[in-house]
């Protein structure tokens, strides 16, 4: 084993803080067009980044802002407006529509206090500071992307904001509290109400990443007059949020989840039974705009103002599963379907007129200048603006780089394409092909062959797309080829793929790995000897399974927050309706416990084959993980520890599914390495 001072551990961090000086682009709004004194159109471009700083142990968030000039239709000229400011304590900022104002929601620690602020600045004047927390309307405010939104009002007047209800102070029954005290209180304005008997009450909450958010409401702050108002109206059994402005300000417009009969957990879940509700402003009264029987996110007000597009999805069934895009129309109040559920292939027409070959996220869109993040796994994220061709036309997008990045020339990578061989095809949705994206060091030299890390994504309906990955980059540089597998199951291929995997994980997705990988071992480059596999979540259960059905072929293993048993986790998970539909079972709220469905679910689990493992394997556990509890790590743990199979386990308090914090993430890639590189014999 290699020790912490070694030479080589030493390397490897070294590599490990070059490569994470990399920022990713978080955000970025085009501000108004606006004509210069000679006649240029230009407009500002506010960009967010984010970067692991390890000395501060923290993701430090900055910003820059660039200046576009263009007639329309192409850029003319760009370039950065002034350096990088690191942003502080800003939970929420938004510009006004004008671009007149900003509004920020502020976080602050006051005499160890946390403090909540909501600030209006007009050009170079913090014109007002409103202290959220001292006015008692309501609890913290949302800042997550499920609930939280901080939107200005058509006429620059009011904010709308979500924020936690607001809840009585509960006192233990014995609190006693005398008359002097009561006195003083009132006398100094400082009563609060309380509550006797609801010290212990439990809060049900939204789960993973969403913990202690339980009952949003709908906040308006009045601007002029200081006065923040909760929005009435909106039913008892309904959770708002993703919020705006209806039409001319009449009311506000938001998605609401039914939380009844119990909340589930909504992080990559878009399939909880929501709604879109309008709430007028002066009566108070809701109307529910789309069916009661789906789920629905993301709404958007067009810019004329009469339309809302949304997206639409079946209520349970694959979590992330492909949703149609729908439209409703203000004025009609018709609703109709833009883009139905695509059965298979979906390749987006933006994706398929872009070069270079890589990752296009889309940061926003403004009068059809799109601003977009470009990276590859080779080159670190770059900004880049273009406009959309006119009239939906093919032609190529002339992109103009605002903030360059360097690649990386000793990283190589491609697209794999695999069709299953006749046996493993699935007879209900029979012909599916997947894909693997293969990242190898550049200069290998004559007749070395190279170690191979397998990694399969979790979800398991996510995607591992052709962008900066940053632990792979440096397992590359390392001298590792990784492998990552997009088996059949993935998102991006169609709705038939992702249908084909309920009721076969633990078979289809092992099967499509092992087959990619034996695939690639015909190729000659790679030592057979040398092979590991890595995941997370649903791609930890695939590693986990892969070790136990494979047991000759892996010589390492590492698992985060890995799904171990299926029928132990239902009861503890923030998702129990994932168990049931990846195992092949309709789920509903009222279901109880079956032995026969518990059955299938174990014989569909990791822990089934642990009795064959023999690879050496690595469990990285968050002890807050709300999704894959990390009594699931431990369950698996102790049967390697009675099989006398080596395993170490890394427990990392204050983190949850994601292991993301900078600490745990840097300390869990380390010991990764390490693990690689000891157990393949490197
Ligand atoms: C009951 S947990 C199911 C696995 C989990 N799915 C959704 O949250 C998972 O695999 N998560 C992935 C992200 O999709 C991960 O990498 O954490």
């Amino acid at each position: 084993c290699l020790s912490p001072g070694s030479r080589e551990t030493i390397n490897i961090s070294k590599l490990y803080r070059e490569l994470s000086l990399f920022p990713s682009l978080t955000r970025a709004d085009v501000g108004p067009v606006i004509t210069s004194q000679y006649g240029g159109k230009y407009s500002n471009i506010y960009t967010e980044w984010s970067q692991r700083d390890l000395e501060r142990n923290e993701n430090v968030k900055f910003c820059r802002q660039y200046i576009v000039f263009h007639d329309d239709k192409s850029v003319v000229y760009s370039g950065p407006s002034g350096n990088c400011t690191e942003i502080k304590g800003e939970l929420l900022s938004k510009d006004s529509p004008s671009g007149d104002m900003k509004a920020v929601v502020r976080e602050s620690i006051i005499k160890g206090e946390d403090k909540q602020f909501l600030e209006i600045w007009s050009k170079n004047i913090k014109v007002k500071s409103i202290n959220l927390t001292a006015l008692k309307k309501h609890g913290k405010v949302y800042e997550d992307d499920q609930f939280g939104c901080l939107v200005w009002s058509h006429s620059e007047t009011h904010l709308l904001y979500v924020a936690e209800r607001k809840r009585l102070k509960a006192e233990s029954f014995f609190q006693s509290c005398s008359l002097a005290d009561e006195e003083e209180g009132v006398k100094m304005g400082k009563e609060e109400e309380t509550t006797k008997g609801e010290q212990f009450v439990f809060y049900e909450d939204w789960g993973e990443t969403l913990v202690s958010k339980s009952s949003p409401v709908l906040c308006v702050l009045d601007i002029e007059g200081s006065n923040v108002s909760v929005l009435e109206g909106v039913p008892d059994n309904i959770s708002p949020g993703q919020a705006f402005w209806a039409p001319s300000d009449t009311g506000v417009v938001f998605v609401g989840w039914w939380h009844e009969p119990f909340r589930l957990g909504l992080k990559y879940s878009p399939n909880r039974r929501s709604s879109l509700f309008y709430v007028d402003l002066t009566g108070g009264q809701c109307e529910q705009l789309s069916s009661g029987s789906s789920a629905v996110c993301s709404p958007k007000l067009s810019p004329d103002q009469c339309r809302i597009i949304y997206l639409e999805c079946a209520v349970y069934g694959p979590h992330q599963q492909c949703s149609r895009l729908c439209m409703y129309d203000w004025y009609t109040k018709r609703t109709s379907v833009v883009v139905d559920v695509v059965l298979s292939e979906c390749i987006l027409f933006i994706l398929t007129v872009c070069s270079p070959g890589g990752s296009w996220s889309l940061l926003t869109i403004e009068r059809n200048l799109m601003v977009v993040s470009w990276s590859s796994p080779n080159c670190p994220p770059s900004l880049r603006v273009g406009f959309l061709p006119l009239g939906g036309s093919r032609e190529e997008v002339d992109w103009v780089v605002l903030e360059d990045s360097q690649t990386q020339p000793d990283i190589d990578w491609q697209i794999l394409n695999f069709t299953p061989p006749p046996e493993q095809d699935n007879s209900q949705y029979p012909g599916l092909d997947f894909d693997a994206l293969l990242l190898k060091p550049k200069d290998v030299k004559e007749g070395v062959k190279l170690p191979l890390i397998v990694t399969p994504h979790g979800g398991p309906h996510s995607v591992i797309v052709a962008d900066w990955l940053l632990s792979s980059s440096v397992l590359c540089r390392m001298g590792f080829a990784i492998l990552l597998v997009n088996y059949r199951g993935s998102i991006g291929y169609g709705q038939d793929s992702i249908l084909s995997l309920p009721g076969n994980v633990g078979t289809q997705d092992v099967k499509d790995v092992q087959f990619a990988v034996e695939s690639v071992l015909r190729g000659g480059a790679f030592d057979e000897q040398k092979v590991a596999v890595a995941g997370g979540s649903h791609g930890g259960f695939v590693a986990c399974h892969l070790i136990g059905q494979y047991p000759e072929f892996y010589k390492a293993c590492v698992a985060r927050n890995p799904v171990i048993n299926l029928a132990s986790m239902i009861g503890s998970t923030d998702i129990p309706d994932w168990c049931m539909v990846e195992a092949g079972y309709n789920y509903s709220t009222d279901c109880l416990p079956d032995p026969a469905v518990w059955e299938q679910m174990l014989n569909k689990s990791p822990i089934k084959h642990v009795k064959q493992v023999k690879t050496p394997v690595l469990l990285t556990l968050g002890e807050d993980d709300k999704r894959v509890p990390p009594k699931q790590g431990i369950e698996y743990y102790r049967a390697l520890k009675a099989l006398q199979v080596p395993v170490r386990l890394l427990w990392y308090p204050g983190n949850n599914h994601s292991l993301s914090k900078v600490d745990a993430e840097s300390d869990g890639f380390m010991n990764i390495a390490l693990w690689m590189t000891q157990h393949l014999s490197l």
